[in-house]
């Protein structure tokens, strides 16, 4: 099976995939949208994004895509440890603090937000399309005296020197990956760092309606059904409008989910089901387990 994933190599989607399915054939993509598109043209049968950062919050251009763009089921969710290292390239070792540029993906630039400021005050920051993309370019334009965050693998992928290890602001830093698939694929691998399931639900209430959200949070209140986690992003029809993304914390059942949508449909809410899959948890930060492959 092919599972494509927010490349280059060693970026932390990679991890991910790498970690969960360490037997399939991976294929890196230079954008997320392009993960989207590769999935709906049939080029692979799986395609992982990130969703998520315990940091910095959602990763807009996944939520926005699933939303707006395909027609894409959830079928598992990921969740990761970050861990931001700083590095340069080989020659530019003991020049690291004459940086004069630093490349990373936005998130990434984020977390370090602290330690940009204690150690780098100053100096321009770059985004690039992922942290691994960052190490990629550090790599192959030495002259410039840039600097990358990115993970452990990206530095030994790319052949780059770590300067500073752990230099995310927060301990605890994770990130939270989807599966996205046409088919409905048995998540086989990892059975150890299954936690539970998920239903993603996406709600657009009725224009102007006052107590709306609340009538809408009554529906999974009065069953009992635990929400994970509730965010609202821009329609994109005009100013005002927006949808609202629901993780509930169960499975798909025959009677108490369908029992929301009809009770939410009947107060003119859409509803759509996004998915309703298993969720991971892995554990191993990139350190102890993962190799290079060339
Ligand atoms: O750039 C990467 O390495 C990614 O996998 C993307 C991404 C993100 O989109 O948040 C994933 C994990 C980290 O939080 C930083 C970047």
């Amino acid at each position: 099976m092919r599972i494509g994933f927010l490349g280059p190599k060693a970026t932390f989607t990679d991890i991910a995939v790498r970690e969960m399915f360490p037997k399939e054939q991976s294929v890196p993509y230079a954008t997320i949208p392009d993960c989207f598109d590769a999935l709906m043209a049939d080029e692979i049968e799986m395609a992982v994004v990130p969703l998520e950062n315990a940091l910095e919050g959602s990763v807009n251009i996944t939520l926005d895509y699933l939303v707006h763009e395909v027609d894409l089921p959830i079928i598992a969710e990921v969740t990761s440890p970050v861990r931001q290292h700083f590095m340069v390239h080989p020659m530019n070792k003991d020049l690291w603090k004459e940086t004069g540029i630093i490349y990373s993906h936005s998130h990434a630039i984020a977390q370090c937000h602290k330690f940009l400021h204690r150690e780098l005050k100053g100096i321009p920051c770059e985004n690039t399309t992922s942290t691994a993309a960052a190490a990629q370019f550090i790599k192959s334009n030495p002259d410039i005296r840039g600097g990358a965050i990115a993970n452990e693998l990206a530095a030994k992928e790319y052949g780059l020197a770590i300067v500073r290890e752990d230099i995310h602001d927060v301990h605890y830093n994770h990130t939270r990956f989807i599966v996205l698939s046409k088919k409905e694929i048995p998540i086989s691998e990892r059975k150890n760092s299954f936690k539970g399931y998920k239903t993603t639900v996406m709600i657009t209430l009725p224009s102007d309606r006052a107590g709306a959200l609340h009538q809408v949070l009554s529906a999974f209140a009065w069953r009992k059904l635990n929400l994970s986690k509730i965010e609202s992003r821009p329609m994109k029809t005009g100013l005002g409008n927006y949808f609202f993304i629901i993780d509930v914390d169960m499975k798909q059942d025959d009677i108490l989910i369908p029992g929301v949508v009809a009770e939410l449909e009947a107060l003119d809410c859409k509803v759509k089901i996004l998915g309703s899959y298993p969720y991971y948890q892995l554990g191993v930060a990139e350190k102890s387990s993962l190799h290079v492959n060339s």
